[in-house]
């Protein structure tokens, strides 16, 4: 198992052959951060920048997986490790997510988890996909998207997994749930996370044709929330974290729960059915074909 080490003010998680102390999700030990005494804490690992201003109370959790951010199995272990660290931490009260990378907020799931590998395998990184997923739609502090780029199917998910999103207005841009483009389908929670967010019938069109719609497409249906010139986007997303927080932590907590919890619950009441459903489909012959192709003609594309 990959090692995640974070340096300077950070934890360190290493694998059970390493064991150093105990208590960490994952299968993997942590040592919890150690932090300076001035206001800013941060933290670096390989995949995931964590910058938390304790004056403020706004961590700015940054995505840096070149090329394209996709979400390997270690990037959302990292990920998830680091907004549990920071739902834990009371000196956090909201989170904003955004891109190291230019031009790309996140390309999505990395399909390479999810091609020519065993059925193990895919199951491992299934999970990992549903607990990104249920940290974030539950979470309990103010999050934030900050899309800075193209933002596709699993991208597309995290940031409508947030409480509000700022995206970038360049029109080369797309953000959308694309999966029957690749040939497979987004599960039952990507589309009751579109549905909660843009409505029933505009998911239905959405999904059913893998839509990726520019930044003016995406603010006029509602997938994102407002608009700002790329320079601003995190500048934007800090003011309005500023904003947002003067509403008490617990009434606005209290309040996404109600909003949320029947969504989170769904999963959580069929993640064993879920996983299963995942590696039977992702299995067959025939996705196997078309993850195969599209990963072809991502690469071709280039020539
Ligand atoms: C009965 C119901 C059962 C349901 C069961 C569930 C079914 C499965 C559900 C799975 C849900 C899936 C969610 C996903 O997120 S799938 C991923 C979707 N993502 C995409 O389609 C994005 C693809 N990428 C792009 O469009 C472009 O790369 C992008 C616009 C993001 C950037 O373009 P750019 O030109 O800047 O970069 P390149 O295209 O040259 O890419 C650079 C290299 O990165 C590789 N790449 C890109 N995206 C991915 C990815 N998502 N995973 C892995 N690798 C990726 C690309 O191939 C290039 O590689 P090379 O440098 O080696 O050529």
């Amino acid at each position: 198992m990959a090692a995640v080490l974070r340096r300077g003010a950070s934890f360190i998680c290493l694998g059970s052959s390493q064991l150093l102390s105990g208590g960490c999700k994952h299968g993997r030990t942590c040592i919890l951060p150690f932090f300076s005494s001035n206001n800013r804490n941060s933290s670096s690992s390989s995949k995931i920048k964590v910058d938390l201003d304790s004056s403020t109370g706004i961590a700015v959790v940054k995505f840096q997986n070149p090329p394209v951010n996709s979400m390997s199995l270690d990037f959302l272990t990292e990920f998830v490790i680091s907004l549990e660290k920071l739902e834990l931490d009371k000196s956090c009260r909201g989170v904003i997510l955004t891109s190291a990378q230019p031009k790309i907020f996140s390309a999505g799931l990395d399909i390479l988890e999810m091609y020519g590998k065993s059925p193990e395998h895919y199951a491992e990184f299934w999970k990992s996909v549903q607990d990104i997923w249920l940290k974030m739609y539950g979470y309990r502090k103010m999050t934030i998207a900050a899309i800075n780029g193209f933002s596709p199917a699993g991208g597309c998910l995290v940031a409508l997994s947030c409480d509000y999103r700022i995206m970038a207005d360049n029109p080369r841009y797309r953000i959308g749930l694309n999966e029957t483009q690749l040939g497979i389908v987004a599960p039952f929670w990507f589309k009751d996370t579109m549905v909660n967010t843009v409505g029933h019938r505009t998911a239905e069109l959405s999904l059913q044709f893998g839509l990726m719609y520019s930044p003016s497409d995406a603010l006029k249906i509602g997938l994102v929330d407002q608009l700002v010139p790329e320079e601003n986007v995190l500048g934007t997303a800090t003011e309005t974290m500023t904003k947002w927080l003067a509403i008490p932590d617990h009434a606005r907590e209290i309040s996404k729960s109600m909003l949320r919890k029947p969504t989170v619950d769904r999963l959580l009441a069929s993640r064993d059915a879920d996983t299963k459903n995942f590696v039977n489909f992702v299995s067959r012959d025939s996705i196997q074909k078309s993850l195969g192709l599209y990963l072809t003609m991502l690469k071709e594309r280039k020539e």
